[in-house]
């Protein structure tokens, strides 16, 4: 198993970090346009093989895409980060170069390879990538919902005083403010959340989810890491190991939740083959509501792509 993450910057190198300790490859390529950045990570992982006990044989390159050949799964995480006051949608005139360059690259040395972008504005990068790669859509998704999901648990875990492996969660929608993390569909092993908390809490909770990455921006002055990194890692590990696991991933939808052409975080089984099938949960009105209202959100940065007129 050979697999490359491309960005060796924060995301990249943590993701990379995650593939190697949980030993998914045997070989884990890294790549940066940055000169010596991705061979100073590769070489560090690699120092640290003996210490954490693993075999997968890391290592970095700048821009040599011939050193990613035959890759079976490919993360993309190139691109700029935003600073506080920016949104995501901000760094689309940037990225979307970016990513397109990026995907083409990948494409031509990995033709068959399962690819799963993190880079920002998420959804409207996945399309962009999507209609740059011409490859099946079970194929080529975005990370965000295991992120997002994973802020929700965290937070619901630290209020209710209970183990984070404990909750279980469902977010759809956009990787953006108007994400729909889902109250009905969240238990705490099994017993409904809003059994164990009361409503004015969760929905502060919902709301501290939605804008969870802008509160790390504005901590830090660039974006979050360590669990975007490990999201997209478990993502890989998912494929990888053939687990069939259900996240939210953002997926091509086709006629699912009544939507077409468009990337959209919804729940789906991801396996050896990547997206196995997209799951349609019942959504009750206001539900649908609010995830017709992201994917409004989402289409309007699909029309600034379309504007950039970048893509064939
Ligand atoms: N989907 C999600 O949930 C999340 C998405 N992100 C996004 O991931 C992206 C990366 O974030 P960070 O790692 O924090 O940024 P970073 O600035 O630390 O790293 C980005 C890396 O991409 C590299 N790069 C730029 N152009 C490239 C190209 N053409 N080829 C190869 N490498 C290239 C840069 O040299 C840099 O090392 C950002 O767009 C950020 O918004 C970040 C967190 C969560
Ligand atoms: O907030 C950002 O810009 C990065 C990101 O997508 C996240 O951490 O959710």
């Amino acid at each position: 198993m050979k697999i490359t993450v491309v960005g060796a910057g924060n995301v990249g190198s943590t993701c990379a970090n995650c593939i190697a300790q949980k030993e998914l490859a045997k070989e884990l390529i890294i790549v940066d346009i940055k000169d010596g950045l991705a061979e100073g990570k590769g070489l560090d992982m690699w120092q640290a093989a003996p210490i954490n006990y693993y075999n997968t044989k890391v290592k970095g390159v700048t821009n040599d895409y011939t050193a990613t050949a035959g890759s079976e799964v490919v993360v993309i995480t190139s691109g700029l980060p935003r600073k506080p006051g920016m949104s995501r949608d901000d760094l689309i005139a940037t990225n979307a170069g970016i990513v397109k360059s990026v995907t083409e690259n990948v494409i031509a040395h990995s033709p068959n390879a399962i690819i799963i972008i993190v880079s920002n504005p998420l959804d409207v990068m996945t399309y962009a990538a999507y209609l740059t790669a011409k490859k099946a859509s079970n194929k080529i998704f975005g990370m965000a919902g295991v992120l997002d999901t994973a802020r929700y648990r965290a937070f619901l875990a630290e209020e209710l005083d209970v183990s984070p492996k404990d909750i279980q969660a469902l977010l759809m929608g956009g990787h953006g403010d108007t994400m729909v993390p889902l109250p009905r569909y969240t238990t705490v092993s099994g017993i409904p959340v809003t059994d164990l908390i009361d409503e004015d809490r969760l929905n502060a909770i919902i709301e501290r989810t939605k804008f969870g990455g802008g509160e790390l921006v504005n901590l830090m002055g660039t974006s979050a890491w360590y669990a975007p990194g490990a999201a997209a890692a478990q993502m890989v590990e998912a494929i990888v190991r053939d687990q069939k696991r259900i996240f939210p991933v953002c997926a091509y939808l086709n006629g699912e939740y009544g939507m077409k052409d468009i990337y959209l975080g919804v729940p789906v089984k991801l396996g050896k083959n990547g997206i196995e099938e997209i799951i349609e949960v019942k959504l009750n009105e206001s539900e649908m509501a609010m995830l017709k209202d992201s994917a409004e959100s989402v289409k309007s940065i699909m029309k600034v792509l379309d504007d950039m007129n970048i893509i064939d």
